[in-house]
Order: C-alpha cells, then sequence, then structure tokens
C-alpha cells in the first residue's frame, strides 16, 4: 500500500516560551502532521513534556498528534495521552516487555498504534507484532536529543522493513537527522513519513518552515520516484 508523504515537524525544536503559537505556525506552513517528543529521562536521558501540555496545545490546530513516547513504562500513561488528544501512539519495542499489549492498549483507546525500534534493535523485533501495528517509527538517530547526525545505515534497515510490512496498511516513519539532503534516502528507502526538527525550526519565519517543508518533501517525492 502506497501512503503519501507527510511531515512531521517534531517541536522539540521549537520556541517552548510559545508552543501554542509554534504548533499553529508550522501548520501553516505545510506541515501534515505535528510530532511531539515524551522524554522521561529514564529511558531516554533528557525530560521534555507530558499530557497536560499537549492538551494545552490541542486547541491550536486539527492536524495529527503524532506522540513519540520515549518513556519507560509506557502502559501507565497511554490513557493520559491519548485523552490529551493524542491521534497516533507509538511506544518503544525497548520500553517495556509486553509490546503487543501496548499496542492493543493503544488501539482499545481509539487511537493509531505506532512502535518504534532504536537504531541497536533489529527488525525482527516486532515481526510477531505486525497486524496490531497502524506505524512503524524508525529512529535514524538515538533518541533524546534533535539536531544529531542522521546514521545512514538505517536505510538498509527501512528497506527490510518495507518488505517485512508487504501489503500491511502501515506507514513508516524516519525520526532523527531528517534534511533536504537524507529525505530523498528515507523515501526511497520505503518511509512516508519524515519528521524533522532542527531542519524546520531553525527558521526564524513561517516562510522559513515553509520552505524547509517544501524542500524535505520535494526531496522525499523525488526520492521516492
Ligand atoms: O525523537 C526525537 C529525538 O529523540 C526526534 O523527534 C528529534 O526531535 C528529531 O530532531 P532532529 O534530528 O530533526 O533535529
Ligand atoms: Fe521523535
Amino acid at each position: 500500500m502506497i501512503h503519501p508523504i507527510r511531515i512531521a515537524p517534531s517541536i522539540l525544536a521549537a520556541d517552548f516560551s510559545k508552543l501554542g503559537q509554534e504548533v499553529r505556525d508550522v501548520v501553516d506552513a505545510g506541515a501534515d502532521w505535528v510530532h511531539l517528543d515524551v522524554m522521561d529521562g529514564h529511558f531516554v536521558p533528557n525530560i521534555t513534556f507530558g499530557p497536560d501540555i499537549i492538551k494545552s496545545l490541542r486547541p491550536y490546530t486539527d492536524a495529527t498528534f503524532d506522540c513519540h513516547l520515549m518513556i519507560a513504562p509506557a502502559d501507565p500513561f497511554l490513557e493520559a495521552f491519548a485523552k490529551a488528544g493524542c491521534d497516533v501512539l507509538t511506544v518503544h519495542a525497548e520500553a517495556g516487555p509486553h509490546l503487543h499489549r501496548s499496542l492493543q492498549t493503544v488501539r482499545a483507546l481509539g487511537k493509531r498504534a505506532g512502535v518504534s525500534l532504536n537504531p541497536a534493535t533489529p527488525e525482527s523485533t516486532i515481526e510477531y507484532v505486525l497486524d496490531a501495528v497502524d506505524l512503524i517509527l524508525v529512529m535514524t538517530v538515538n533518541p533524546g536529543f534533535g539536531g544529531q547526525k542522521f546514521i545512514a545505515e538505517m536505510e538498509e534497515k527501512i528497506r527490510r522493513i518495507r518488505a517485512m510490512v508487504g501489503d500491511r496498511p502501515i506507514e513508516i516513519e524516519v525520526d532523527g537527522g531528517v534534511t533536504p539532503e537524507t529525505a530523498g534516502a528515507v523515501a526511497r528507502a520505503g518511509s512516508n513519513v519524515l519528521v524533522a526538527g532542527s531542519a524546520v525550526f531553525k527558521g526564524d519565519s513561517v516562510a522559513a518552515y515553509r520552505g524547509a517543508i517544501a524542500a524535505i518533501r520535494a526531496a522525499a517525492e523525488t526520492g521516492r520516484g
């Protein structure tokens, strides 16, 4: 199944003193989804925000809220993130021993279930949960921080995941170091949702956000062929 290219700016790189406005601006600038990086200082060495902040951002746009949960355990918090207005809830395969249960819980909450793999985690980890998954997020940096360098070895992993998914209607997302320079390769390998934090928010105006999103989208469309 061919999904559209979607650009999902990560507000991790936005100005935290005016997050609502940043969300509105980046959607006005052409973002398809808004990527929300939730970090707990335990699963990853950084802390960001939780469901209350996400709830406060919800009125600023109708765009899909793509919630990347870098927390362990995740299960006790899934309902709170669902109620906060997240549309996609992605848990890390490494975050707990009962991945299938986490994914079932997300779907039971009426949300799309995502699973994320750290760079060192092989795609075989998710082979037996594919029918419980709506989205696979391939980390192309080690999670925890924005502005890191894209790990090129992940292109092969995306390709293998694309083949493993087959005809299932699963979206493949890439996250970390995505720029107009790397977008073509990840789209060619088979991903369709491209997260970009610093590449978008390094701009200082809505016009700059629009230019960056358009450049990433154009590179992805060209790469996909
Ligand atoms: O999940 C993460 C980091 O853990 C990402 O979503 C980053 O926020 C992406 O930032 P850039 O690499 O695009 O600057
Ligand atoms: Fe992320």
